[in-house]
């Protein structure tokens, strides 16, 4: 089966690959619109960003995968969160959500002021392209859990209510 994501983010790829080529799946990342702010606010705009990048990616195969990032308040403290949506050519659609993630006060400010995590953690951790690399999460978890951790616990929680829906369907 062709299986597309919903970016050309090599972590985002990747970690699709990990999971599912040892499984005989063909995986691609295409570039697709999110629809949604470049640094979503909210879990809500995370996953309708997720969202609008598996529907986009039907176009191009029989699955979409789409992975978005975003923050979210939780008690006056910002947490990165990360949310992952899959869709079927037949119109099922399966939701997950990554493991959340306390951001340091001094990333608020610039956040709140429109600026991009991707951006700020590369100044705050005095490295480059952070985004694309261990991400936020790695610079934060000295490594012990990066970005591409995170999102192939999102796919595995995918691809497995993905299973599960086709098995109990052929009962
Ligand atoms: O090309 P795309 O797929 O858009 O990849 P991206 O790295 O921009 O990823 P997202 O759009 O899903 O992330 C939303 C924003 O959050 C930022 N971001 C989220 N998690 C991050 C992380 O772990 N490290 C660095 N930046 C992160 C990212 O730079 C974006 O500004
Ligand atoms: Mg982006």
């Amino acid at each position: 089966m062709k299986i597309i994501v919903g970016s050309t983010n090599q972590v985002k790829v990747t970690a699709v690959k990990e999971v599912l080529e040892p499984i005989g799946q063909e995986v691609m990342g295409t570039n697709v619109p999110s629809g949604v702010s470049n640094q979503p606010f909210s879990d809500a705009e995370t996953v309708a960003g997720a969202s609008n990048r598996a529907q986009a990616c039907l176009k191009f195969g029989e699955i979409g995968i789409g992975l978005e990032a975003g923050v979210e308040y939780l008690n006056e403290q910002l947490y990165l969160v990360n949310w992952g949506v899959l869709k079927t050519q037949d119109g099922q659609t399966f939701y997950a959500g990554g493991t959340r993630l306390p951001l340091p006060t001094e990333l608020i400010a610039p956040l709140e002021a429109g600026a991009e995590l991707g951006d700020v953690i590369d100044g705050y951790s005095k490295r480059q392209n952070v985004r694309s690399n261990e991400g936020a999460i790695g610079i934060l978890t000295a490594d012990f859990f990066n970005r591409k951790d995170n999102f192939s616990h999102i796919v595995r929680l995918l691809w497995g209510q993905y299973t599960y829906a086709q098995q109990c369907c052929r009962k």
